[in-house]
């Protein structure tokens, strides 16, 4: 049988690039030197793509392969890809969801509290001699008996919750609407209300043109100086230069971001803050969830081109 055609946006691990080649005839996009004129030569060919989260796919690449018939993202967000262009043209889009949401929370979770007790200051204080030269380090802020807002209480955002209220926090939550498994949790319909109730405010929306921006100065200022505001979600779910003014002038305490627009270009303005913990959205990056995930954008090709249902449809 022949291989079917699919256009790779960006890398994969060996262990998912191998298994790849055995079974696709892979059109690595993301090494050839003149990306347009690549996409020209081989985008007849493409009956799917094999594309990241981050990367998605937009209407220009989804265009120039007419014979398109599956996008496969590894990775829940699938915000990059440009789903209209894939309703008017029939094609099926799938996503990762699930094997990666215990990851996600758990570092969510772990940036508040490396945040939260300054355990980066620390490391440096003992490595660089000024536990002896100048003695303790400065006092942090507590976190058990707070309170988190999770904005989104979707799959990663319940497990976000869970955890918190395992470090006895109190939880509020934000959503389109109130959640059945989330009786124990009080339900803020309006993210600055949530924000004014939150010493931590968690984003863990599904970002979209709705989400685009719902964190905005209102909701900044409403989690205030003594707050923290954590996303693990999309750059995009937050008016970046809001943020950057409020960090900028305490009117943010601080921040724990894993997602940046632009990334992975950041604004220089980021790196002269020192309240804000920067990480390379990596939320996910466990070999045991990423091999999971490439697991499923291969499974779900290989349904596809078997005629068989999609393990993980989004459309
Ligand atoms: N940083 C990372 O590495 C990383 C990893 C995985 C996922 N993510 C991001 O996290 C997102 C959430 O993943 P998930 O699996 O929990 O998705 P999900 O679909 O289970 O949850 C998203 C939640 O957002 C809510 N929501 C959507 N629009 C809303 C709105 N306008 N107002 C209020 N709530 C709204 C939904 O109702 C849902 O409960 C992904 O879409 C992705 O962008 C980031
Ligand atoms: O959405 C996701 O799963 C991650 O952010 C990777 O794109």
């Amino acid at each position: 049988m022949t291989k079917p055609d699919i256009l790779q946006v960006g890398p994969y691990p060996d262990w998912d690039q191998v298994p790849l080649d055995e079974t696709f005839n892979m059109h690595k996009y993301f090494e050839a030197s003149d990306p347009a004129g690549f996409l020209n030569a081989v985008g007849a060919t493409v009956k799917g793509i094999a594309t990241r989260g981050e990367l998605g796919a937009n209407r220009a690449m989804i265009e120039a392969c007419p014979n398109l018939e599956v996008i496969s993202v590894y990775g829940v967000g699938f915000d990059a890809v440009d789903l209209q262009a894939c309703r008017e043209r029939g094609i099926r889009v799938t996503n990762t969801p699930d094997v990666l949401t215990n990851d996600v929370a758990d570092l969510g979770v772990a940036m508040m509290l490396v945040q939260s007790r300054g355990m980066i200051g620390a490391e440096a204080w003992v490595r660089d001699g000024s536990w002896q030269e100048k003695g303790l380090y400065p006092l942090q802020s507590r976190v058990w008996g707070k309170t988190a807002g999770v904005l989104g209480l979707g799959r990663i955002g319940f497990e976000v919750a869970k955890r918190l209220a395992g470090f006895d926090l109190k939880i509020a939550y934000s959503d389109v609407s109130a959640k059945d498994y989330a009786r124990d949790w009080s339900f803020v319909s309006d993210p600055v209300e949530l924000a004014r109730k939150s010493d931590f405010l968690f984003v863990t929306l599904a970002a979209s043109a709705e989400t685009r921006h719902i964190v905005n100065k209102d909701v900044i200022e409403a989690v205030g100086p003594q707050g923290m505001i954590i996303n693990i979600s999309r750059a995009s779910n937050i008016d970046e230069e809001a943020l950057l003014e409020a960090l900028e002038s305490n009117r943010l305490g601080s921040a724990a971001l894993d997602v940046f627009e632009g990334e992975p270009a950041l604004n220089p303005r980021f790196l002269e803050l020192n309240n804000v913990l920067l990480q390379p959205h990596h939320a996910s990056g466990t070999f045991e969830t990423r091999k999971a995930m490439g697991k499923l954008v291969r499974d779900n090709l290989k349904a596809h081109f078997a005629g068989q249902d999609l393990l993980t449809p989004v459309l």
